[in-house]
């Protein structure tokens, strides 16, 4: 798949001198749900904000579909859709008008049957005469989502889609992100929320003090998120790794007075049988044995407070 979107080696530094973001380059693929993690003030919104020409880059480079957002703003942000974190609706708008307006500040051309299959998609079509100010929050963020939609963006960018809202809107969110990835809608989201990348995301990036520290696909995570670790302390240290256990995947730490065996936990045999066996022939003696396991959350702790996960 092409990429619908390029990033490279974008750079924000604020009026005062902060450095949101650091080098940022990644490159999006058409369909797929891209969720960027990360903790407070980590850069998400300057990175959306400066993809959807809110926020100038001080230096870099951003496409879309081909067109750089600065030399070529029009096309480029015509293509985009941003469902942004705060609600930023007129109270005293229908939910109709509001979406109608939306498609032509982007200077396209009337399409009622367009707007009432959105409308229907986020079933807000039978609120469609009802004013912003009487819907309820949760239908507040579905106008949201159909007003991004209302210029048939190819990409669409959903800051925070769930923050703050309860698990039956979350997961009627997730359904709709879903049916727009069917539709063809390429769509970055951030969010807090692990559950949320695990979900939903194709591919899950992390991003902490403006730096984007791993994208990677979320199946390969989840292998990770597979693995175990096995530590065998020892009574007495050994210099290197007896020959009769060079075959397991070992690896010798804390000065010798320690194996650490990795393995999958989703495999059908994990090998700790044939290991402690071995470890015993080999003459070595058991203090003590302890097992871990590495989760999504424990790589995005590692990664952003700066430790190896
Ligand atoms: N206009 C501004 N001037 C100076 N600093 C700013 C400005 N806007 C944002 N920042 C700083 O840039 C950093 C990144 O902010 P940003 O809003 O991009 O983070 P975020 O990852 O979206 O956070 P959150 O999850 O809280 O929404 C923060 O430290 C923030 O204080």
């Amino acid at each position: 798949m092409p990429a619908i979107l390029t990033i490279r080696d974008l750079r924000k530094s604020y009026a005062d001198g902060f450095e949101a973001l650091k080098s940022v380059s990644l490159d999006i693929e058409e369909g797929e749900i891209l969720a960027l993690l990360g903790p407070n003030g980590a850069g998400k919104t300057t990175l959306i904000s400066t993809v959807c020409g809110i926020i100038t880059p001080t230096s870099g480079s951003v496409t879309v579909g081909g067109h750089d957002i600065l030399d070529d703003f029009r096309a480029a942000r015509s293509l985009i859709g941003l469902v942004p974190q705060e609600i930023n609706l007129e109270p005293f708008e229908t939910v109709w008008n509001t979406v109608r307006f939306s498609r032509g500040l982007f200077g396209k051309s009337r399409n009622d049957a367009l707007l009432e299959d959105i409308l229907r998609k986020l079933s807000l079509w039978d609120k469609r005469k009802n004013r912003i100010m009487e819907l309820s929050g949760g239908m507040k963020r579905r106008v949201l989502i159909a007003k991004a939609l209302s210029h048939e963006p190819r990409v669409l960018f959903l800051d925070e889609p769930t923050a703050g809202v309860d698990v039956e809107l979350r997961k009627d969110m997730w359904e709709i992100v879903a049916e727009l990835k069917a539709s063809g809608v390429t769509i970055i989201l951030t969010t807090h929320y692990i559950e949320e990348a695990e979900a939903i995301a194709d591919r899950v990036g992390v991003i902490a003090e403006g730096k984007l520290m791993l994208v990677e696909e979320k199946a390969q995570l989840m292998a990770r998120m597979g693995q175990k670790q096995l530590e065998v302390q020892l009574t007495e240290p050994v210099a290197v790794l007896p020959d009769a256990l060079a075959h397991h995947d070992l690896q010798l730490v804390n000065g010798g007075g320690a194996l650490v065996y990795t393995y999958d936990t989703r495999g059908e045999r994990t090998g700790i049988t044939a290991l402690l066996n071995d470890v015993a022939q080999a003459g070595l003696v058991l203090a003590d044995v302890q097992t871990r396991q590495s989760s999504l959350e424990d790589i995005f702790v590692g990664l952003v407070s700066g430790e190896t996960a």
